[in-house]
């Protein structure tokens, strides 16, 4: 699947993230000392056990960890240390330079609204062409639902999100988020509780988007089939730190850590028959 070779320049750095809830000691801290980078145009997977911070991690790149703390380390989003920001200055980068996708499409939707409507509220910005935007973003929608395999966008987007199949409403999620063209988007569990069809459509929904927009994409899951079959790299998270690193190849091939060896033993090669594709 990964035809496409991740442009190199680096557009999130993340180093020595530590997060806490307040009130616990700092040795009980969700994140400790989290390192990363993601390169522009590259899925970065993220697996992990259950309760290992991913989804604090998630939410604290967007700087919503809130009732957690960040206590120590640096995110820097092309270059701009978000640390320091206030929540109002996150307002203008979240949906815009980067976004968050949670698991629950249906939940982000507005139920009494039609889905041209839902996809209207995200087109709303303040770009310097807004106005040029508003005039063919029905088009530009419909192409890129057409692109994600939703057919017959013209009378889809007159319909209602229930409507809609759960799985349509993943892509209708994604295309959302990607049509702000963020520079960063996080996607926490967006393959779960879908249908193998459904998921692999997902799937490929993320690989065309963000090889057409460039994005640089962060992938929470649990499953390492999905992992290994779109991720350039793959970072295994363990008690709040990332303990390995690397090609989704060596990971799932040749795993370091023994929480990672754990990991991969404990699912029926994660590899895939497309793993050597991948090397
Ligand atoms: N209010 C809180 N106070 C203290 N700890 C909390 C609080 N909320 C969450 N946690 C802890 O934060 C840890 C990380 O949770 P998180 O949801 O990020 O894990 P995860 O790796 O995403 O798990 P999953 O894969 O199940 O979604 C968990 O161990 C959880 O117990």
């Amino acid at each position: 699947m990964n035809a496409f070779s991740p442009p190199s320049a680096p557009i999130l750095r993340v180093e020595g993230l530590t997060v806490g809830f307040p009130g616990t000691p700092e040795s009980c801290n969700v994140l400790q000392g989290v390192d990363l980078t993601l390169k522009s145009g590259e899925i970065f997977g993220l697996v992990g056990e259950s309760g290992s911070g991913k989804s604090l991690l998630a939410r604290s790149l967007v700087r919503l960890e809130s009732p957690a703390r960040i206590t120590a380390g640096t995110i820097l989003l092309e270059g701009e240390e978000l640390c320091a920001r206030t929540q109002r200055e996150m307002e203008p980068l979240r949906g815009k330079k980067i976004t968050l996708v949670l698991q629950h499409p249906e939940r982000a939707m507005d139920p009494v609204f039609r889905m041209e409507s839902q996809f209207r509220k995200v087109w709303t910005s303040d770009r310097v062409d807004a106005r040029r935007q508003q005039r063919r973003f029905l088009s530009v929608i419909q192409r890129m639902l057409h692109s994600v395999g939703i057919a017959d966008a013209r009378r889809r987007c007159r319909q209602y999100p229930h409507q809609w199949s759960r799985g349509m409403l993943q892509r209708a999620q994604l295309v959302m988020a990607f049509s702000a063209s963020p520079a960063v988007l996080i996607l926490d569990e967006v393959t779960s509780a879908l249908d193998p069809t459904v998921c692999l459509q997902i799937l490929d929904a993320i690989m065309r988007l963000k090889q057409t927009r460039h994005t640089g994409v962060i992938l929470i899951t649990h499953d390492l089939f999905v992992a290994a079959e779109i991720c350039d790299r793959v970072a295994v998270m363990h008690n709040g730190r990332i303990v390995e690193t690397g090609t989704a190849g060596d990971i799932f091939r040749r795993p370091a850590h023994p929480y990672t060896r754990l990991l991969v033993s404990s699912t029926a090669d994660p590899a895939g028959p497309n793993a050597a594709e991948r090397q």
